[in-house]
């Protein structure tokens, strides 16, 4: 028998109950919150349950065979639990590698993922929070008005989810979960609902100082690309300290093992090494063998991480709304990233300080060699500042480049966030075939970019492909930077909501059902396009932003009005494409800035 199988230890909790039992596991105690299939943790190990070595614990297994594990960590890395709540968990936050070794001092902090086993109709999490900063969210907590400030997520089964230390999170009833993570039992509770242990007719412990310390405050939000990576393998995460795939198997399929990996059955009948193993089981893969599987059975494998250090680049969206800080592949896939609310009326170098916290985390496993920022305009590019972009009042005229860069000790590159997508959808979006690529954003304003071979045009002043002040009409609004007449005044999404608003309408959609409306849009708009024309006359013209959404209404419409306005010979020469990148086009095409 090469495969392991697995006892679980059965944990206690004040939260817990017996229904545990309906995914196989079976216990007499009373009030069980956790059953802990893979633990060396010596408050509850589990042991292998047959074979060759059953009867042995893991960490026992794990220090004297160390041959079936092939790594060479001085404590078992990884831990797998399956909860089932029978009530809310506290509202918690796990800390670090860094911090647990320096609080607590344990080997491991408590980085974790969650597959949701079950959850009820409209079921939801906390994952994160609104307070500002670490002051804010602990005034909250000594003021017992934390639950006010937290961020709620629907779950349902089959979602992933992965809980990097630092975010304020908890598991509520009825949402149970297989959870993967690190080797590590330290949870520091924020608040508790004022519960009592039935036993001991006490509180639980709370550990509002540390968990302060440990938290993201600002909320960091992580979110990783999923990645196919055969017909019945799905990576859901990989990060410094362990990755998950999902394996769906439907067939008899063959696997082998590098290093170690733990097998946890969720759904159906896997059969692999003569045996049948359902829901609820846990095995342990040794390092070095071949397996066949068979069966039909979905099941989450873990495995610890090579430690070869990935070349990437760092992206940063920096929006009047949200702030994305992204890993990007030398292909342009976004690996993955933490997004936080840009707060405009705190210090800049609070934001500042968010970002460090995610590049830092990122450079335990990527070697990062640049990041870019795309920000909204007008912003002076050879300071490395902000202008006056309307949507960052707080911060006008301040540098970010040169703060940054001395923060991070990597190179750092601002562009406008319109020319930072233009790039992105010329080199692998919908301009990644042609040379010459001009992008136009219609969205809360109108910007646009001109890259040319792969390269940027910025300008002589970085204002290049700045269309929005392009004087399309002798009339319009008066704006306070922008021309009367200029296309963003007439078509951008600002301009549609303000006419759809004077017509008693709720948003610019309805606004170009109207077929005057969507006349006049589409003639402005098009001027602007064939001014364009005119001007680079380029392979194509991406359209991106927010009003494309509403597209289908006017696309046909649009590119004979274009054709409309161009020399004869121009005429359906230039194609008009919708971008493929949608919201990402910024962040990726920040991580290619030169
Ligand atoms: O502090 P309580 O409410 O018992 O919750 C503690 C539990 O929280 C979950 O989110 C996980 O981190 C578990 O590994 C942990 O044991």
């Amino acid at each position: 028998m090469k495969i392991i199988p697995l006892q679980p230890h059965y944990q206690y909790r004040l939260w817990g109950g017996d229904r545990l039992k309906r995914f196989g596991f079976y216990f007499d105690e009373v009030s069980i919150g956790e059953a802990w299939t893979a633990s060396a943790l010596p408050q509850g190990s589990s042991v292998v349950s047959a074979g060759p070595y059953a009867g042995t614990p893991l960490g026992e297994l794990y220090n004297t065979h160390r041959e079936l594990f092939g790594i060479d960590a001085s404590v078992f890395p990884l831990l797998i639990k399956w909860i089932d709540p029978n009530d809310d968990l506290s509202i918690q936050v796990h800390p670090d590698d860094e911090l647990a070794q320096s609080l607590e001092g344990q080997p491991y902090g408590k980085n974790e993922c969650w597959y949701i086993l079950d959850a009820p109709e409209g079921g939801e999490i906390i994952y994160g929070h609104t307070f500002e900063s670490k002051e804010t969210l602990q005034q909250a907590l000594e003021a017992g008005d934390v639950m006010s400030g937290l961020i709620r997520r629907p779950v349902s089964r089959g979602d992933f989810l992965y809980v990097p230390a630092g975010t304020v999170h908890a598991l509520t009833k009825d949402v149970s979960v297989l959870e993967i993570q690190q080797s590590s039992d330290t949870t520091y509770r924020l608040y508790d609902y004022g519960r009592t242990e039935p036993t001991t007719g006490r509180t639980r412990d709370l550990h509002v100082n540390q968990g302060t310390l440990a938290s993201f405050a600002p909320h960091l939000d992580y979110v990783e690309h999923v990645l196919s990576l055969n017909h019945f393998r799905t990576q859901l995460t990989r990060n410094p300290y362990f990755f998950v795939e999902k394996w769906t198997i439907e067939r008899e399929e063959s696997v082998s093992t590098d290093t170690f990996r733990l097998l946890s059955v969720v759904d159906g009948t896997l059969e692999i090494d003569g045996s049948s193993f359902d829901i609820g089981a846990t095995l342990l893969l040794p390092a070095g063998q071949s397996f066949q599987l068979d069966g039909t059975a979905t099941c989450l494998v873990t495995g610890v991480s090579s430690p070869t250090k990935q070349k990437a680049r760092i992206g940063i969206d920096l929006g009047g709304t949200n702030t994305r800080i992204a890993v990007v592949s030398t292909e342009g896939r976004l690996e993955k990233q933490y997004k936080l609310k840009t707060q405009p009326h705190l210090e800049l170098d609070t934001l500042l300080n968010q970002i460090k916290l995610a590049v830092e985390r990122f450079q335990l496993e990527y070697d990062i060699t640049h990041v870019g920022i795309a920000a909204p305009g007008p912003l002076d590019l050879k300071r490395g500042a902000f202008l006056t972009p309307p949507n960052l009042p707080n911060w006008h005229h301040q540098t970010i480049v040169e703060p940054l860069c001395t923060l991070l000790g990597l190179p750092v590159t601002l562009e406008n966030d319109a020319n930072a997508a233009a790039l992105a959808e010329a080199k692998f979006g919908a301009g990644r075939h042609v040379d010459s690529v001009f992008y136009v954003t219609v969205s809360t304003g109108i910007g646009g970019g001109f890259v040319y071979k792969q390269n940027l045009i910025s300008g002589a002043h970085g204002s290049a492909g700045e269309v929005g002040n392009m004087i399309i009409r002798t009339d319009g609004p008066t704006h306070p930077t922008l021309n009367v007449g200029a296309l963003e005044t007439h078509a951008s999404g600002t301009a549609l909501h303000e006419r759809a608003r004077t017509k008693g309408m709720t948003d610019s959609m309805t606004l170009l059902t109207d077929e005057i409306e969507r006349n006049t849009f589409v003639e402005d708009l098009a001027t602007g396009l064939a001014n364009i024309i005119h001007t680079v006359d380029p392979d194509v013209i991406i359209l991106g932003g927010g009003v494309t959404a509403s597209a289908p209404l006017y696309w046909n419409q649009l590119q004979d009005a274009v054709a409309m306005r161009v020399y004869p010979h121009l005429r359906g020469a230039t194609p008009l494409v919708l971008q493929q990148l949608h919201g990402d086009a910024g962040v990726i095409g920040a991580a290619f800035l030169p």
